[in-house]
């Protein structure tokens, strides 16, 4: 069999990079000075695109793969996929579930107890003295026992769930349906009545043209003054404006984020701001996970060009 060409969106570590160029024939898109021009030269051999999460293969770069089969996504998340375009051609798609499940929901409540407890200013007070200089650290609101919501209860919002019942918070979530694995915590069909009864709004749904701003400017102010939001989904789940004009005049009283319009390029007002915890979308970031991702994004290739059943598939 001929080797399989590849597009490659994104650069992935070297442990991905060196078993993937012994399987395929691989193209490195991300690495072409034109793009536009690279893509015209190799699209016509291009069987397989391998992307890589938020980098992920647009219409355009479908309709110049006109042999392309397979697309396979470094990530659980493959919004940035057109897959109205692969459906049209029956192009298969997969993703990295599973893998990253419990590392993103980790993360997710680190972030809670990071901002809640005020530990990134807590270590400042450390460093600069200010302990020796000026005393207590000052006190901060409590974690256990308070009112969470999980918006979106799939695999990462069910851990996330679970990890927050270790806390005694009181659950509830929010969903298309109720889950028969979640008869522990309510369920509140509207965002709005599950962010007015939340302290904590966690937003771990799968992302969507049906999710884009799910959490619209009525459910930042329904969390409050005194309420946090913690995303670790996707930035189009959240109306940032709203969210930032909320966070600059004290609408919501804080939030956590790991993921951003335009990123890595985010909005400059979050810079000034001193209620809200940045995180430069890592919740998947560990090397066990990274290592598992990799491999599912090739052994779904394989599977394919070798016309066996896809592991994890999407479409
Ligand atoms: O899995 C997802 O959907 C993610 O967003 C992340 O795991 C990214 O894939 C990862 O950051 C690599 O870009």
């Amino acid at each position: 069999m001929e080797t399989p060409e590849i597009l490659q969106v994104g650069p992935y570590p070297e442990w991905d990079e060196i078993p993937l160029n012994e399987a395929f024939s691989v193209h490195r898109y991300f690495d072409a000075p034109d793009k536009a021009a690279f893509l015209a030269e190799v699209g016509p051999t291009i069987r397989g695109i391998a992307t890589r999460g938020e980098l992920g293969a647009d219409r355009a770069m479908i309709s110049a793969c006109p042999n392309l089969e397979v697309i396979s996504v470094y990530g659980v998340g493959y919004d940035a996929v057109d897959l109205e375009a692969c459906r049209e051609r029956g192009i298969r798609v997969t993703n990295t579930p599973d893998v990253l499940t419990c590392d993103v929901a980790d993360l997710g409540v680190a972030m809670m107890l990071v901002q809640s407890r005020g530990m990134i200013g807590a270590e400042t007070w450390v460093k600069d003295g200010s302990w020796a200089a000026k005393g207590l650290y000052p006190l901060r609101n409590r974690v256990h026992g308070k009112r969470a919501g999980v918006l979106g209860l799939g695999r990462i919002g069910f851990e996330v769930a679970k990890r927050l019942s270790g806390f005694d918070m009181d659950i509830a979530y929010s969903d298309v349906a109720p889950k028969e694995y979640a008869s522990d915590w309510e369920f509140i069909a509207d965002p709005v009545a599950l962010a007015e009864r939340s302290d904590f709004l966690f937003v771990t749904l799968a992302a969507s043209a049906e999710t884009r701003h799910i959490v619209s400017r009525e459910v930042i102010e329904a969390v409050g003054p005194e309420g946090m939001i913690i995303n670790v989904s996707r930035a189009s789940n959240v109306d940032e404006e709203a969210l930032l004009d909320a966070l600059e005049d004290g609408t919501l009283g804080s939030a956590a984020l790991d993921v951003f319009e335009g990123e890595p390029a985010l909005n400059k007002r979050f810079l000034k701001l001193d209620n809200v915890l940045l995180q430069p979308h890592h919740a998947s970031g560990t090397f066990e996970t990274r290592k598992a991702m990799g491999k599912l994004v090739r052994d779904n290739l394989s599977a394919h060009f070798a016309g066996e059943d896809l592991p994890t598939p999407v479409l």
